[in-house]
C-alpha cells in the first residue's frame, strides 16, 4: 500500500495555510509535504503536525527570491556565498519539523555551464553534509521545461548519473511522475530501473496538474505498480484540486479499493 502525503502547498487552498494540517487529516491523511515553511514560525508548524498527528515527509530548502522567479540557488554560482546561510535556515527548520527529506532546487542555469555544474556539486555536497547528522536525506527533482523555462536540473539520466557519481549516502532523487512523462515518458521502466536511487516521488495528472486518473496515464496503475516494485518511500501529492480538494478525492478512492482486491 502507497504512502500518500498530502501537499498543503497545492491541495487544501479552501484553507488559509496553517489550518490545511487539520483539514488533510480530517480527510484521512497521515502524511503531508508542503514546498516552503519559511513565512511561518516553526513551532506553530510543529504544533500543527503534532496536533493532527501528521507525519511530515518532505519540503524544499529556501528558493531564493520566488516572487522574483528565482527558482532555487544550488546550481546558480551568482549565489554561492548566499547559499550556506540558506542550508542552515532550512536545517534550523528541519530540525524540529523533522521531515524525512529536504528537496533541494537547482534554479536556472544550463548544464554546459561548467561554473553551474562545480556550483551545483559544491552545493549539493554543503547541504548533504549539513542534513547528515539529521538523519535526512536531500533529493534533487528534474523539473520540466514547459512549467520551470531554463531550470537547471531538466533530465533524468543526469540526475541519476549525478548522484551515482557524486556516492553522497543521503543524496537520492525525487522522482515527480508529472515532470518524468513531460520530459521523456517510459514511466513504468524507469521508476523500476531507477528505484535503487528514488528518495521521494510525486504524482498529478499529466497535461493539467490535477487529480491523479484526470489525464493522459494511468496514475493509479502507476501507483500500484510502483507498490508491487517495493517502493517503502512517500508519494506526494503535488496536484492543483479542479475543485474542492475533498470532493476531488475519490480518486483515492478508486486506489484503496483497488489495493485491498
Ligand atoms: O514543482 C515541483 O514539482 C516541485 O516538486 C516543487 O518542489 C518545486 O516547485
Ligand atoms: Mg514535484
Amino acid at each position: 500500500m502507497v504512502k500518500l502525503a498530502a501537499n498543503l502547498t497545492m491541495m487544501f487552498n479552501e484553507h488559509g495555510f496553517l489550518d490545511r494540517f487539520a483539514a488533510a487529516a480530517d480527510a484521512g491523511f497521515t502524511a503531508v509535504e508542503f514546498l516552503f515553511p519559511y513565512d511561518h514560525p516553526v513551532d506553530q508548524i510543529a504544533e500543527r503536525l503534532d496536533r493532527n498527528n501528521l507525519q511530515l515527509a518532505l519540503f524544499n530548502l529556501p528558493p531564493g527570491d520566488w516572487s522574483a522567479g528565482e527558482r532555487g540557488m544550488a546550481a546558480v554560482p551568482a549565489q554561492r556565498s548566499a547559499f550556506p546561510g540558506s542550508v542552515a535556515l532550512a536545517i534550523e527548520y528541519a530540525s524540529i519539523l523533522k521531515p524525512a527529506r529536504l528537496h533541494l532546487m537547482s534554479g536556472h542555469g544550463r548544464r554546459d555551464d561548467p561554473e553551474a555544474v562545480a556550483a551545483y556539486r559544491d552545493n549539493i555536497a554543503l547541504a548533504c553534509a549539513a542534513s547528515a547528522p539529521l538523519g535526512i536525506d536531500i533529493v534533487i527533482e528534474p523539473i520540466n521545461n514547459r512549467d520551470m523555462p531554463g531550470y537547471f536540473l531538466n533530465n533524468f539520466d543526469w540526475a541519476a548519473a549525478l548522484i551515482e557519481q557524486l556516492g553522497h549516502p543521503n543524496l537520492k532523487l525525487q522522482y515527480d511522475i508529472y515532470h518524468r512523462q513531460i520530459l521523456h515518458g517510459d514511466v513504468l521502466t524507469s521508476l523500476a530501473a531507477l528505484l535503487p536511487i528514488i528518495g521521494h516521488v510525486q504524482i498529478a495528472a499529466v497535461p493539467h496538474r490535477h487529480e491523479p486518473g484526470s489525464g493522459e496515464l494511468d496514475d493509479i496503475g502507476i501507483l500500484q505498480n510502483l507498490d508491487a516494485l517495493g517502493y517503502t518511500g512517500f508519494v506526494g501529492l503535488e496536484y492543483r484540486p479542479m475543485g474542492d480538494t475533498v470532493a476531488g478525492l475519490v480518486w483515492r478512492d478508486r486506489l484503496t479499493s483497488m489495493e485491498n482486491q
